[in-house]
C-alpha cells in the first residue's frame, strides 16, 4: 500500500482529495494540517476510525515533525495543499501568506529532499512531490487568450505573489537538486467543504439568511470554474502519470462573470427553497466597492493535461453548481460550525 503525506488535508481541496483517496481505497494518507481557521476536522469526520487515514495537527514548516512523519510512515509521495488561500485576507494581512506559502513550502521541500536523498534507488525513482498551485500566478487576462504552462508569471495580489514564489522554489528544487516535483496550476474551485468566505459558499450562506449578497465592482470579473472533485481527479492523475519537473494547468473551460455565478445561484435557490421568505433571491444582490488590484479575467488552457494524461472534467458548471448547492442545503450545520468556530478544540488524532 502506497503512503501519501497530504498537507492541508483538513481544508477545502485537500479535504476533498482525502475523500477521493478513501473512496479509491488503496493508499494510506498521512494528513498534516495546522488547523488554521480554514482547516475543519468535521470534513474528515468519516475517517476517524479508518486506519488508512492518520491525522496530525502540525505545521509544514516544522522540519523535525515533517522529517519524522516522512521516515516513520515511509512516505512515497507528498501532496502539498497547505496554504493561506484567500486573496482578501492576503490584502489585509500578507505576513501569514509569506510564512506558510513561501517559507512553509521551502521548509517542506527541504524536508522532502533530505528524506528522498536517503531512500534506496528504486524508491527515489518513484518518489513524487506534488505542489498544488493556482492560475492566479499568471496575473490578469484581457478579453481574449488563456493561460498555458508557458505563460509568464505576473502575480498581482500578496496571495498570488506568495504562491508564485512557492512555485519557483518547487521548480528550483527539481533543477538544482533533482527532487521529482510536479506542479499544478488550477482555476477557481467550488464544491462541498469550502470555507464560507469564498464567493459560492458565501453567497449561499448569505442568501439562506436573507442577507445582502455583496458583489465586487460591476460583477464583471471572470473566473474559470472547476468542480473540486474534477480538480482532485486531475491531481491524482498528475501524481500517477505526470512527468517530474513538469507543470500542468487544470481548468474547467467554464468562464463566468461573478454576476453570472450569483444570478445562477439565486435561480437555483429559488427552485430549491420555494417557500423561502427571501425569494426571489436575486433581490438580495448588492454591488460593493471593488477589491484593490482585482484581476479582471482568468482562463486556463488545459490542453496539456487533457492530451498527455487523458484528464477531462466530468461536471459542467451547471451540474456542479447544482450538486454544490444541494450539499450546502443538506449540510447547513457544517457551515454553521465553521462560521462560529464551535468545531475548534475538537481534535482529530495526533497533535504537534
Ligand atoms: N480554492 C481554490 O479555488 C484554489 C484554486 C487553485 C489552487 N488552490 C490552491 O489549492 C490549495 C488548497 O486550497 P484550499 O482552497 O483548499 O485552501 P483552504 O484555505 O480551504 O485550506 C488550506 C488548508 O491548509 C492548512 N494550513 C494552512 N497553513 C498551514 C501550515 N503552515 N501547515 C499545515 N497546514 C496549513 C489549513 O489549516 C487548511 O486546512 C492551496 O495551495 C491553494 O493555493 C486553490
Amino acid at each position: 500500500m502506497r503512503t501519501l503525506l497530504v498537507t492541508g488535508g483538513a481544508g477545502f481541496i485537500g479535504g476533498n482529495f482525502v475523500h477521493l483517496k478513501m473512496r479509491q481505497g488503496d493508499e494510506r494518507v498521512i494528513n498534516l494540517d495546522k488547523l488554521t481557521y480554514a482547516g475543519n476536522p468535521d470534513t474528515l469526520a468519516g475517517f476517524r476510525d479508518d486506519p488508512r487515514h492518520v491525522f496530525i495537527e502540525g505545521d509544514i514548516g516544522n522540519q523535525a515533525l515533517v522529517g519524522h512523519l516522512l521516515r516513520e510512515y515511509q512516505v512515497d509521495a507528498v501532496v502539498n495543499f497547505a496554504a493561506e488561500s484567500h486573496v482578501d485576507r492576503s490584502i489585509d494581512g500578507p505576513a501569514a501568506f509569506i510564512e506558510t506559502n513561501v517559507l512553509g513550502t521551502f521548509s517542506l521541500l527541504d524536508s522532502a529532499k533530505s528524506y528522498w536523498n536517503a531512500l534506496d534507488a528504486g524508491r527515489r525513482e518513484a518518489f513524487r512531490f506534488l505542489h498544488v498551485s493556482t492560475d492566479e500566478v499568471y496575473g490578469s487576462l484581457g478579453p481574449n487568450g488563456k493561460f498555458t504552462e508557458t505563460t509568464a508569471y505576473a502575480p498581482n495580489s500578496p496571495y498570488s505573489a506568495s504562491k508564485a514564489a512557492s512555485d519557483h522554489l518547487v521548480r528550483s528544487w527539481h533543477h538544482t537538486y533533482g527532487l521529482p516535483v510536479l506542479t499544478t496550476n488550477c482555476s477557481n474551485n467550488y464544491g462541498p467543504y469550502q470555507f464560507p468566505e469564498k464567493l459560492i459558499p458565501l453567497m449561499i450562506a448569505k442568501a439562506l439568511a436573507g442577507e445582502p449578497l455583496p458583489i465586487y465592482g460591476d460583477g464583471g470579473n471572470i473566473r474559470d470554474w472547476l468542480y473540486v472533485e474534477d480538480h482532485c481527479r486531475a491531481i491524482d492523475r498528475v501524481l500517477e502519470a505526470g512527468r517530474p519537473g513538469e507543470v500542468y494547468n487544470i481548468g474547467g473551460d467554464s468562464e463566468r462573470t461573478n454576476l453570472e455565478v450569483v444570478d445562477t445561484l439565486c435561480r437555483l435557490l429559488d427552485e430549491a427553497v420555494p417557500d423561502s421568505p427571501h425569494r426571489p433571491h436575486d433581490q438580495l444582490k448588492q454591488f460593493v466597492t471593488d477589491r484593490p488590484g482585482h484581476d479582471r479575467r482568468y482562463a486556463i488552457d488545459a490542453t496539456k493535461i487533457q492530451t498527455e494524461l487523458g484528464w477531462q472534467p466530468t461536471e459542467t458548471f451547471e451540474t456542479g453548481l447544482a450538486r454544490t448547492l444541494a450539499w450546502y442545503l443538506d449540510n447547513q450545520a457544517w457551515t454553521q460550525r465553521v462560521t462560529d468556530g464551535s468545531y475548534r478544540g475538537e481534535r482529530l488524532g495526533g497533535q504537534a
